[in-house]
């Protein structure tokens, strides 16, 4: 049993966890325990919520008194009697004097514009600031609010519904209990809305409504607090931010459904839905009239919102039927002066989705869809530049302007300045110029995860051309949340063959629907996008595009990565600490400009391997494509017990065949001196170059193209993908078989026989299949190919692990394949790679001379 005092703290306690101060608590609490005859229990219940609404009570009647005074103290002071005189006059029902009603039904006041009529639907556009309060408001003063300001702009077409304003009223009381005197003018419809306290009854109740206190309606209400003015319409708005601006009456508009079918017996505050509140644009003084605000609730004819299929419980909640009477999901809509859109919708669990669309560029044949991570990094340029001070115009509503005003200037501007080649690798371009986005997304192989959403991408005046999407969660990185060094367990990799099947089954199923429908940009749809415009997802510097014209062939499911990534078993030490002293440089800056090679250099024979144009010197490019090309006169290790051998059969070992004694390049570290732009430095800054995946039209399958000319030893890309023993690796080829056709693993082997007998966890290997980068997608070519791979130490000295770059044999021009000689030997049938019919189309293949021998 507590004690008087530490029930008097408590309540403190619980007050000023929602805000409220000490002394503002203090003469309420006491009018409270008066009133309820020292009845702890009724002030404790519901978490305090009786002496909050008591407090806010008090409040809101000294803010409206203090407002009476000053009107009357200035303009015309006898305005609002004479008004109240005339409606009654006029034989209108006031809920005053209609006390003992349990449902009091306040007619709306019809203005003058608009005598008899209301929108048709439920579709209410607000236009205007007038009048607005704040969501605390009960809903007897909200929907009167959205009935002014939806005829100031819509002509509307239907009568107004009675049933636009509903108070349920509880006991006998000669007022209506709970009405405020400010809820009351309005009622009346002659004043303006009036202002309304910042954040107050209903968001309150919101931090106080816990689960545990769900029976609100139960609570015995004192007669004299306001809070039980119990409203049809929703009074909850999850995740809507409001600011201190909302304070006054102009400072935002509130929007409310209407137009619901009422019932006495429908559910009161605990059903209460979300709604939308748009805030100002503080530039224009938080005037809101260049902005229309559109609600729909869940009857309109164009539902913005349809079933997720990953929100299913949402998506229900958000798109009820229509004969359901209950509105639990809202969609507001805000044009800014004829040139955005931006919707907005909320379901009752409190999921606020926000729909951007805008025309500043409609008619505009110059216009091109800008890429949007490219539009993303304007808006935060611009953003930064502007509002770095947080300028007091800052708004989300600015930032969204701002959002559109980028998709137009980038738009038109791309056009100007991408030059012609880079035309046909802009993303956007890519996938639109193939006659539709679907082809592109087709070729992604993308999963969307809302069966019923639609994308609308637009360029050069085309229709828009909705995706109709499917589910997913698992494919070519949708929901690749977390990329993990070391990779979980699971025998094949992160990918089941289940979500494989799936995701082909449904990226299948992707076709094409026009379709007039709103549509809802899902951060999915965004991020699918955002895969499709550049396949690396924006983890790399430059953006991968990609490209079918050849057929439908989806891209194989994968997860980009840019960097390679750990399997179970890989021991891989990265000690800075071990490497010794010869192993790092002390070179100011750039070592390459330093008159004496550093220890960076020894590394490549006292020389730098590079260029100071980064590329590889001819002289070493040279050596390393010999060396891939002949390898069997090359100096080779043999291990006394090969591991490569061993994975294959732990019983009978055969002997090693041999392996190759790399020339190894060595970049400078973190240890070094010198700066990150040193030029011995260049695989670890990553790639630079403008690449495409792209269908090979002669039947092998993705390959991997450059849209720019290359010189001879330019760094294309490394090897990415899981860092596997071979004995992981084997396991995993033989678990696999089928899909052995996606990648080609490569065996790091560079230093195997220097340790005597390498232990497994040492005998690396890259297998892309399922994690990887570009060149998961370079083929092969026999012999002269135009990359070779080059081991480079980048983090550690220990030559089990390294790094496999790619540098160009020769000059490569714009559009030419990128090939390298996997090393295949078309004869070996017992390499756990399944050899495939080689198409490289050399005169030297290997594999069309083995044919020819036969
Ligand atoms: C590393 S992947 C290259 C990307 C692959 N083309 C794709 O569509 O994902 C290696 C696979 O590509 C195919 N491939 C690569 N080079 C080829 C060639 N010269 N001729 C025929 N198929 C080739 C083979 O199926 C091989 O297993």
């Amino acid at each position: 049993m507590s004690t008087n005092k530490t029930r008097v703290a408590n309540a403190f306690r619980a007050m000023k966890a929602i805000g409220i101060s000490e002394d503002k608590v203090k003469p309420v609490l006491k009018s409270l325990l008066k009133l309820y005859d020292k009845e702890w229990d009724l002030i404790e219940e519901e978490n305090y919520r009786a002496l909050a609404d008591a407090i806010f009570e008090k409040e809101e009647t000294e803010v409206e008194d203090a407002m009476q005074e000053e009107a009357q103290a200035t303009e015309e002071p006898v305005r609002p009697l004479k008004r109240l005189r005339r409606k009654y006059q006029d034989g209108q029902t006031s809920s005053l004097n209609r006390s003992n009603a349990v449902v009091t039904r306040l007619p709306l006041v019809k203005p003058k514009e608009e005598p008899d009529e209301l929108p048709e639907t439920h579709l209410v556009k607000l236009n205007g600031s007038k009048g607005n309060v704040d969501s605390p408001e009960p809903t007897a003063v909200k929907s009167q609010a959205v009935a002014r300001q939806s005829l100031c702009k819509n002509k509307g077409k239907q009568p107004i519904s009675p049933k636009a304003l509903v108070i349920h009223e509880r006991g006998d009381h000669s007022q209506p209990s709970g009405i405020s005197r400010s809820q009351q003018n309005t009622q009346l419809g002659t004043e303006p809305i009036s202002p309304s306290y910042p954040m107050r009854l209903r968001d309150r109740r919101k931090v106080s409504d816990s689960p545990q206190n769900p029976s609100r309606e139960k609570r015995p209400v004192p007669e004299s607090s306001s809070h039980v003015v119990i409203c049809k319409e929703p009074n909850v708005e999850p995740g809507i931010v409001k600011s201190p601006n909302q304070k006054t009456a102009a400072s935002h508009a509130l929007i409310t459904p209407k137009d619901e079918p009422v019932t006495d017996d429908m559910p009161l505050v605990e059903e209460v839905a979300p709604i939308a509140v748009i805030l100002p644009d503080p530039s224009n003084g938080g005037d809101s009239s260049n902005r229309d605000v559109t609600v729909r609730n869940d009857n309109d004819p164009e539902p913005s919102i349809q079933q997720s299929a990953s929100h299913p419980k949402i998506a229900d909640d958000v798109a009820t039927s229509p004969n359901e009477p209950t509105n639990n999901g809202k969609v507001a809509m805000i044009s800014g002066e004829c040139s955005s859109n931006i919707e907005i919708a909320s379901s009752p669990s409190g999921e606020v989705k926000i729909h951007l669309s805008c025309d500043l560029a409609l008619g505009r044949p110059d216009f091109h869809m800008p890429s949007l991570e490219v539009v993303l990094e304007s808006v935060d340029r611009n953003c930064l530049k502007q509002y770095k001070n947080l300028d007091p115009s800052f708004s989300a509503i600015n930032l969204m302007k701002e959002m559109c005003q980028s998709f137009l200037r980038l738009g038109t501007e791309s056009n100007r300045e991408l030059p012609e080649t880079m035309d046909a690798a802009t993303p956007t371009t890519d996938l639109l110029n193939k006659s539709s986005a679907e082809d592109a997304l087709r070729a992604r192989g993308q999963c969307f995860n809302s069966l019923n959403e639609s994308l609308d991408i637009q360029s050069n005046g085309k229709v828009p051309l909705p995706i109709e999407p499917v589910s997913s969660p698992h494919c070519n990185g949708i929901d690749d949340g977390s990329q993990p060094n070391k990779m979980a367990g699971g025998d094949e990799g992160g990918i089941s063959r289940q979500e494989q099947e799936n995701c082909a089954e449904q990226t299948n199923n992707l076709s094409l629907v026009v379709t007039k429908k709103p549509l809802v940009v899902t951060p999915e749809m965004i991020r699918s996008l955002h895969d499709v415009v550049d396949i690396a997802k924006g983890q790399e510097k430059v953006i991968i595009t990609l490209m079918n014209d050849v057929n439908d062939e989806l891209l194989p499911p994968f997860y980009y990565i840019p960097q390679n990534a750990f399997f179970q078993n890989a021991n891989v030490n990265f000690s800075l600490a071990r490497l010794g002293k010869k192993s790092w440089c002390t070179c100011p800056e750039d070592c390459l400009s330093s008159a004496i090679p550093c220890a960076c250099a020894h590394e490549a024979g006292g020389k730098y391997a590079y260029t100071s144009d980064g590329l590889v010197k001819e002289e070493f490019l040279k050596v390393c494509i010999s060396m891939n090309r002949d390898p069997k006169n090359q100096f080779q290790f043999f291990c006394k017990e090969c591991p490569l051998e061993r994975s294959k059969c732990e019983d009978i070992i055969e002997p090693c065949k041999g392996h190759l004694m790399r020339k190894f390049i060595k970049e400078c570290w973190w240890k070094c001196g010198c700066n990150k732009l040193c030029g011995n430095r260049v695989v670890q800054r990553g790639i630079s170059h403008n690449l495409q995946v792209f269908m090979t039209p002669d039947g092998k399958g993705w390959g991997l193209r450059t849209l720019e000319d290359l010189p001879e030893g330019a760094f294309v890309c490394e090897y990415v993908g899981e860092v596997l023993t071979n004995a992981e690796l084997f396991d995993r080829v033989l678990r696999s078989p089928k899909r052995n056709k996606y990648s080609y693993p490569v065996l790091l082997d560079a230093d195997w026989s220097a340790k005597g007998v390498m232990k497994d966890e040492d005998a690396l290997c890259l297998d892309a299949t399922y994690y990887g980068n570009v060149s998961r997608f370079i083929n092969h070519q026999c012999y002269d190919a135009n990359l070779v791979e080059i081991p480079v130490e980048v983090e550690t000295p220990d030559r089990h692990y390294y790094r496999l770059a790619f540098f160009t044999t020769r000059e490569v021009k714009a559009m030419e394949e990128l090939t390298w000689d996997y090393g295949i030997d078309f004869d070996d049938h017992e390499h756990p790679m399944k050899p495939f019919s080689c198409q490289c189309g050399s005169k030297f293949c290997r594999n069309i001379r083995r044919h020819s021998k036969c």
